[in-house]
């Protein structure tokens, strides 16, 4: 944005010039009126001359005040317009010097637009971090995970490379809510967002709590064997950090089922089919006795057969 100068010195100079234009018109119409003799220049002059002369003042005056009006308010006031044209395009630049700096009105609301913006945008931020992120664990939400794989998905398909996702369930939590509570629970779901955010450092690792004690981890760029590496390690993180848990019948600390689910490399996968695919290897680990993993491929022939039984 090109903003125009609008600066103390041109505004009095203005302002002098106006002034003195005036002044000169009002004093010619006031000799004119009273036919005075105190002018010596125009004592002569006939009147229609003297009018002539007084008209001629008086335009310029008008000019000069027009000309003022416009340098002082109409262009700063279009600049005040530009910038905020500017942010609601997305542009968050700062309005410019000139229009910060005036000590005038137009700078006081110049500088409260840019306050109000500012505020706004971290309304905002906060607003779609609360709409992204689950408030309990800080995790994403099923919302964020939909997004980011709105991307993932058909990039990873188009460069061949393969994905996985661990769909993990805590074991027996209705019996650890029951025991210890529901805040206890809530603690819990904590701690083990904390051994999910350890174990998936990756930047694209992709990590949300679905709902209750169920989160969903996808890993680009992971094949099975990796997948399962990990899926065993944030296990034993996990029983390493010890949650006592006395009404599991599983372990004596709370522990975890992971469901993995790899998609081989072009596989056409969305969402909802990724989700299935864990959540179905997540329910044999509850039917082999819980505190496990277990794996699964998904190719083409396996989302065809998903896609006839649903239909
Ligand atoms: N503390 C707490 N509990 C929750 C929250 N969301 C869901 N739950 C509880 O999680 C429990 C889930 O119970 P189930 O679905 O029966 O699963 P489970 O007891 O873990 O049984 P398995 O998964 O078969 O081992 C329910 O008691 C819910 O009330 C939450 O945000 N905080």
């Amino acid at each position: 944005m090109q903003p125009t100068k609008h600066n103390k010195p041109t505004h009095r100079r203005f302002l002098v010039v106006f002034a003195a234009l005036l002044l000169v018109s009002c004093t010619l119409i006031w000799g004119i009126a009273h036919d005075t003799r105190q002018f010596d220049l125009l004592k002569e002059a006939h009147v229609p001359l003297r009018l002539a002369l007084s008209g001629m003042v008086l335009l310029a005056a008008l000019a000069a005040t027009v000309l003022f009006l416009k340098r002082s308010f109409t262009h700063p006031v279009h600049d005040l317009v530009e910038y905020v044209r500017q942010q609601r395009n997305g542009n968050d630049a700062a309005p410019p010097k000139s229009l910060r700096e005036r000590n005038d009105d137009i700078g006081l609301l110049t500088n409260e637009i840019q306050g109000l913006l500012d505020t706004l945008r971290k309304q905002n931020e906060r607003l779609l971090e609360q709409t992204l992120n689950d408030p309990l664990t800080g995790l994403g939400n099923r919302r964020l995970l939909e997004q980011r794989l709105e991307i993932a998905l058909p990039l990873s398909r188009r460069r061949m490379a393969p994905l996985s996702a661990l769909m993990v369930d805590v074991d027996h939590f209705k019996d650890y809510n029951d025991h210890y509570g529901h805040p206890a629970g809530d603690e819990c779901l904590v701690e083990i967002a904390n051994v999910l955010r350890d174990t998936f450092r990756r930047e694209t690792d992709i990590v949300v709590r679905l709902g209750g004690e169920e989160f969903l981890v996808v890993l680009l760029d992971v094949g099975l064997d990796e997948a399962m590496r990990l899926a065993e390690a944030m296990r034993s993180m996990l029983q390493a950090v010890g949650i006592p848990h006395e009404k599991s019948s599983a372990a004596p600390v709370v522990t975890v089922s992971i469901g993995v689910a790899t998609a081989l490399p072009g596989t056409p996968i969305d969402v909802e089919s990724l989700i299935a695919c864990a959540d179905s290897a997540l329910y044999q680990c509850k039917a082999k006795g819980r505190n496990c993993s277990v794996s699964s491929i998904v190719d083409k022939h396996m989302l065809e057969s998903m896609q006839l039984s649903t239909t």
